[in-house]
């Protein structure tokens, strides 16, 4: 706890302790030079006998008495000083101080002498305070201010709508005249104009209706109070009551200030309230936490400045494409001059598009640094808060930083989060969140004019983006930032290989690792290198091995194989036949694509077994191939016929999957020759239809007659070779783990050659038979 010193002000020491400190201290001060202050802030060494210091403060044995305030004043800025320049920031520290032995004087401050290292770090502490000091707050206290602060604002509330008038009974003019009045009970008449109400107060004991009354006071709705005395005044004279015997009324105004006064006293006592709680806990004060919470929290990477090197382009693999498109803007950055003297503009901004993980915020950050220009970064979900207006100020914040360190770049991820379509104030609007967005369109036209400053926003939603941000001058570039393909991520993997102690150079491994990791992002692969290496090392390995990726590679990709809750023998037996029908059906076939594995040890995600395939990077499959991978779809329920001659519920997944491929090829790709070629969208297919009855019965039969020519097919070929499927088949029930080699070793290579090659293994001893990688776009066997 550090004992602070403020101009003119008695130090902060905590309160519940202060005056065991000053005890201690005095205790302490006789026997050290003491310190006495001309002005706070300034300090002169005087000697203890000196004649101008104030004598009561050395009688240490005298109780302390609450004297003169000179004396306690100047006793209490000594003690703090002295504390202070002597290190003392706890009263252990204190009693550490004052043990017996031991002597100090304020000019070799004993703190420092006696751990330094201490002192150093609570600097360096208080330093990193200053730059975030919200996040050192901890919660309570937070709540307490908030609770405060609406406590008050409620209060206020309150007062507008006149608590008091609604705690008495109302009463009717009526009432009021011809029984209270008229009775001569009324005692007094107290008129809140504000309340547009007055307070009947009857006198004790009254008498209303022939009863006694409990209540004495009673509220009258007065429409106009400022005529209500002269119009009680009126009445008395009806009711010939002198005007000396007339009923005292007070008029009782609330002033306008009124509510300010007390916001004013609620907020000064909240803000002692925090601040006594601050010196406690060590927080900064509230002004300071009110301007953090409004404050962006943007995270700053100056390029120029600590950091030394950035991310650089040489650190993002792949992305070929989209670094072209983003050199433009390093470029920029870099000669602006060059583009400006063409009359060129350049693009104030682009979103990069594509699933999580696969590099945005890494392109990013590698474009900055690139350019040697600050990159400032913020989520699009900090700019969305619960209060007020804050959002639209966080945005302000953050181009008023990005104005001051043009040129920079300004990153915002998931920019979905601000940047959803705005409902027009409609039912179901946010106007929170379009104050935001609003804010983000002005800043960003006012960006327009400044120069340098260059905005990257990610999502994986650009069609929920408001279209305001995608116009010209604003997003209107936009880069695609996909899933790596396997060229791109065999040199991922080289990048992170690069990193690790292996046995053989990267490139022995990547080909494979690529092969074995369709559908994976560059965060995926990280993870998956980042997991070999964590199990080599849990192995006690000195160097990492290539069974240790195939470990991550099951781990990243299948979860882990079940131990328990194993197959009866009969099952695993239907099993073994359902995947060797997939594989053999994709192995001899000419279209379908190259197998990876198959395996029947059940996996934690409830898989029974797979087959997993190596997806090309097609893009456009004739009739003949879609019609083939229909077959391999159907190969596990077609083995399951053609060998038990009676089918179970394992294959529900690839029956979806072949329903769908049907229908598409009939309603979108107009692939068949009764429909013709006509298209209709997957969203065609809810209540209200594009098409008539009779043609969807046309479809339904159409489909139904695709899926039966394939399932044939398929049994056609499973029949033909049926001796390789038993032996498929009784090899994978032995083994349960069987690659393309093993399979290549018994039923020869595939008869539709080189292009079904899988990368041999680049390492040594891999893929114990029993332990299994994973099924990624792999036709799974529920
Ligand atoms: N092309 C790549 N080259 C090297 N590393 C990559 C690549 N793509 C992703 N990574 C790794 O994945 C991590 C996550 O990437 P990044 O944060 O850039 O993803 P993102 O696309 O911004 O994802 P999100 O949308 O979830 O923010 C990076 O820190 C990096 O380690
Ligand atoms: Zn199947």
């Amino acid at each position: 706890m550090e004992v602070l010193w403020k101009c003119g002000r008695s130090p902060l020491l905590p309160a519940s302790g202060k005056m065991n400190l000053l005890r201690l201290a005095r205790i302490g001060l006789s026997s050290a030079s003491v310190q006495q202050y001309s002005t706070p802030g300034s300090i002169t060494r005087t000697s203890p006998n000196s004649t101008d210091f104030c004598s009561k403060c050395r009688c240490i044995e005298e109780p302390y008495k609450a004297g003169s305030t000179h004396h306690k004043r100047l006793e209490l800025q000594a003690v703090s000083a002295l504390l202070r320049r002597s290190g003392v920031h706890s009263s252990e520290d204190l009693v550490r101080l004052l043990a017996p032995g031991r002597h100090f004087s304020t000019s070799t401050p004993l703190g420092n002498q006696q751990d330094s290292g201490r002192d150093d770090d609570d600097h360096h502490k208080d330093d990193k305070d200053k730059e975030n000091p919200n996040e050192k707050i901890p919660l309570l206290p937070r709540l307490i201010f908030w609770f405060w602060l609406a406590f008050g604002v409620y209060t206020i509330l309150r007062m507008g709508q006149g608590e008091d008038s609604n705690v008495f009974r109302f009463i009717s003019w009526n009432e009021f005249y011809y029984d209270m009045l008229a009775k001569g009970e009324v005692e007094a008449i107290i008129v809140r104009p504000e309340n547009e109400a007055a307070i009947i107060q009857l006198s004790e004991g009254a008498i209303i209706k022939g009863k006694r009354v409990d209540t004495r006071f009673y509220t009258l709705k007065i429409p106009d109070p400022d005529g209500f005395e002269d119009k009680v005044r009126k009445a008395e004279a009806e009711l010939s009551i002198r005007p000396d015997q007339g009923v005292p009324i007070h008029y009782q105004r609330q002033s306008a200030w009124t509510p300010v006064i007390f916001l004013g006293i609620i907020a000064i006592a909240g803000y002692f309230l925090l601040r006594n709680l601050s010196s406690r806990v060590q927080l900064p004060n509230p002004t300071e936490m009110f301007a953090n919470e409004r404050k962006a929290k943007f995270m700053r990477v100056d390029v120029a400045s600590k950091h030394g090197h950035g991310i650089s382009f040489k650190d993002v693999a792949g992305l070929t494409e989209a670094k072209t498109e983003i050199m433009e803007f390093v470029d920029y950055l870099k000669t602006p001059q060059r583009f400006k003297e063409l009359g060129a503009k350049i693009p104030r901004g682009a979103l990069l598009l594509g699933p999580p993980g696969c590099g945005k915020t890494l392109l990013a950050r590698a474009v900055a640094s690139e350019a040697k220009v600050p990159f400032l970064a913020m989520a699009g979900s900090e700019f969305v808060e619960m209060l007020g207006g804050l959002g639209a100020a966080r945005v302000r914040d953050l181009f008023k930083e990005a104005r001051k360190r043009a040129p920079c770049i300004v990153y915002i991820d998931e920019i979905d989060a601000v940047g959803r379509k705005r409902t027009g104030g409609g039912f179901g609007s946010n106007s929170e969140e379009e104050h935001t967005l609003n804010q983000l369109l002005v800043e960003m036209d006012g960006i327009g004019t400044q120069e340098g400053v260059i905005m990257l926003a990610a999502t994986n939603r650009a069609d929920i983006l408001d279209k305001a941000l995608l116009r010209p001058g604003r997003f209107d570039r936009h880069i695609m930032i996909d899933l790596p393909t396997l060229i791109e991520r065999r040199e991922i993997f080289n990048l992170y290989l690069r990193q690790l102690k292996l046995v053989d150079p990267p490139e022995v491994y990547s080909p494979r690792l690529a092969q074995l990791t369709p559908g994976m992002s560059g965060a995926d692969i990280s993870n998956l290198c980042n997991e070999a290496a964590i199990h080599a090392a849990r192995e006690g390995k000195k160097i990492i091995e290539g069974s240790d990726f195939e470990y991550a590679a099951e781990r990243v990709i299948a979860g882990v194989a079940k131990k328990t809750g194993l197959l009866a023998p009969t099952e695993k037996k239907v099993v073994a036949y359902h995947e060797s029908g997939h594989a053999l059906v994709g192995w001899l076939l000419e279209y379908t694509d190259a197998l990876i594995r198959i395996s029947i040890v059940p996996r934690t995600n409830s898989a029974l077994g797979f087959a997993q395939y190596m997806p090309s990077d097609q893009k456009l499959y004739s009739t003949e191939e879609l019609f083939e991978r229909m077959c391999m779809a159907l190969g596990g329920r077609a083995a399951e016929s053609v060998i038990f001659n009676h089918v179970t519920t394992g294959a529900q997944d690839d029956l979806q999957k072949v329903t769908k491929m049907a229908y598409d090829q009939i309603r979108c790709y107009g692939m068949n020759d009764t429909i013709g070629i006509l298209s209709f969208a997957d969203s065609d297919t809810g209540f209200s239809k594009p098409y008539s009855k009779k043609l969807q019965a046309t479809i339904d039969e159409e489909a139904q007659a695709l899926i039966a020519k394939a399932f044939q097919y398929t049994v056609k070929v499973l029949e033909e070779n049926k001796e390789k499927l038993h032996k498929l088949a009784t090899t994978l029930l032995e083994k349960e783990v069987m690659s393309y080699e093993d399979i290549e070793k018994l039923i020869g290579p595939p008869p539709y050659g080189e292009k079904k090659k899988m990368e041999p293994h680049g390492w040594e001893g891999i893929m114990p038979s029993n332990d299994t990688p994973p099924p990624q776009k792999a036709s799974e066997n529920n």
